[in-house]
């Protein structure tokens, strides 16, 4: 069975608080509070768990990284609803709280990410020789998410290094100082999908215009990624491979959150390339997963036919 693990350093309890016309500054009544286990690896494994029910040969799905104690109990149910291995190296503490404001006038979704435990180096040196332990049998491995306190901005850059080289095919998504690390070194992932602000503060400058952002994402393939996506939230994403460039726009869809977008397109390019598809249609099917997370609340794919349905009205177009 195909296997992917995914790396969460600093998942999050996310709770989504629905507040329709949200003022800043006033006094708001909310409609609605959901919480659920997140961060982004926690979110990829809880969409390729969902994709691998229906698809011949299952997925095996495994989940690792750090996780506080205190409230491991919501993660602990959806992974083991979900039937995902779970690996996590327990810590104390608490995972920390991720609030997201979600405006279903505005179709807006508003993030505060709290920084998270920090992490000790006998912890990180834990989930190191966990992940170490995992990776003797190679498979996909994404490292997703930003590096709680404690940890050192270079370690995503040393773990893709380490990962390739005992033949896995990584993919990454991150941020800030932990993404501009990785994208300066000898070693990139075979997958890299940031948003345009992540890559635009990683490589220290504006990207203005389609030109600059496949210019962007070329250069990360010259120097040895295989597929870069750069996502642009209702604007779809472009996405580059040494096969060709294609820009994926989604269909408008009513936006109940748009919490995990990200991560479903991942998980989304994760299933394609498992499954070994063109461009296009991974294109297709990646976007598809993030339109499939954004009409509902929490890291779950709709079913097959519901997402079949999306896949059809994504528009891709070669750049
Ligand atoms: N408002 C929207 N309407 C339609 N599709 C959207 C919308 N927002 C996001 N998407 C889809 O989701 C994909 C990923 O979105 P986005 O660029 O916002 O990712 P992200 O910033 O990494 O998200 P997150 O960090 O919340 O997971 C987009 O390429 C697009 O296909
Ligand atoms: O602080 P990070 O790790 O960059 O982002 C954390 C987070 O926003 O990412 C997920 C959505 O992509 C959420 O589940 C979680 O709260």
């Amino acid at each position: 069975m195909t296997r992917v693990v995914t790396l969460t350093l600093n998942p999050a309890l996310d709770m989504t608080v629905r507040v329709d016309g949200l003022r800043l500054g006033e006094v708001n009544g909310g409609q609605s509070l959901q919480t659920d286990a997140g961060g982004k690896g926690v979110n990829v494994a809880s969409f390729l768990a969902d994709w691998g029910r229906d698809e011949p040969g299952g997925l095996d799905v495994t989940a690792t990284g750090l996780l506080g104690a205190a409230n491991a109990a919501p993660f602990e149910a959806l992974l083991r609803g979900k039937g995902i291995t779970d690996a996590f190296v327990r810590v104390p503490g608490a995972a920390r709280v991720g609030v997201k404001l979600s405006d279903h006038t505005t179709q807006e979704t508003t993030d505060i990410n709290l920084p998270g435990l920090s992490a000790t180096p006998e912890q990180l040196e834990a989930v190191r020789a966990r992940l170490r332990e995992l990776a003797a049998r190679p498979g996909v491995f994404v490292l997703a998410g930003s590096l709680p306190p404690g940890v050192p901005a270079e370690l995503y850059a040393e773990l893709v290094a380490e990962l390739r080289a005992a033949g896995s095919y990584v993919a990454l998504d991150t941020s800030g100082a932990a993404l501009t690390s990785v994208l300066k070194a000898p070693v990139l992932p075979q997958l890299v999908k940031p948003n345009i602000h992540e890559l635009e503060a990683a490589l220290g400058r504006p990207l203005t215009g389609e030109a600059e952002v496949l210019a962007a994402a070329r250069d990360l393939l010259v120097r040895g990624a295989q597929l870069v996506a750069v996502s642009q939230g209702e604007q779809g994403a472009l996405i580059v491979t040494a096969a060709g460039a294609v820009r994926a726009r989604p269909p408008r869809v009513q936006v109940v959150s748009t919490v995990g977008a990200g991560d479903a397109m991942v998980a989304g390019l994760v299933a394609s390339h498992l499954a070994g598809l063109s461009l296009p249609d991974a294109a297709r099917r990646a976007t598809s997963f993030s339109v499939g997370n954004i009409t509902r609340l929490g890291a779950h794919l709709p079913p097959r036919a519901e997402l079949g349905g999306y896949a059809a009205q994504v528009q891709v177009s070669a750049v």
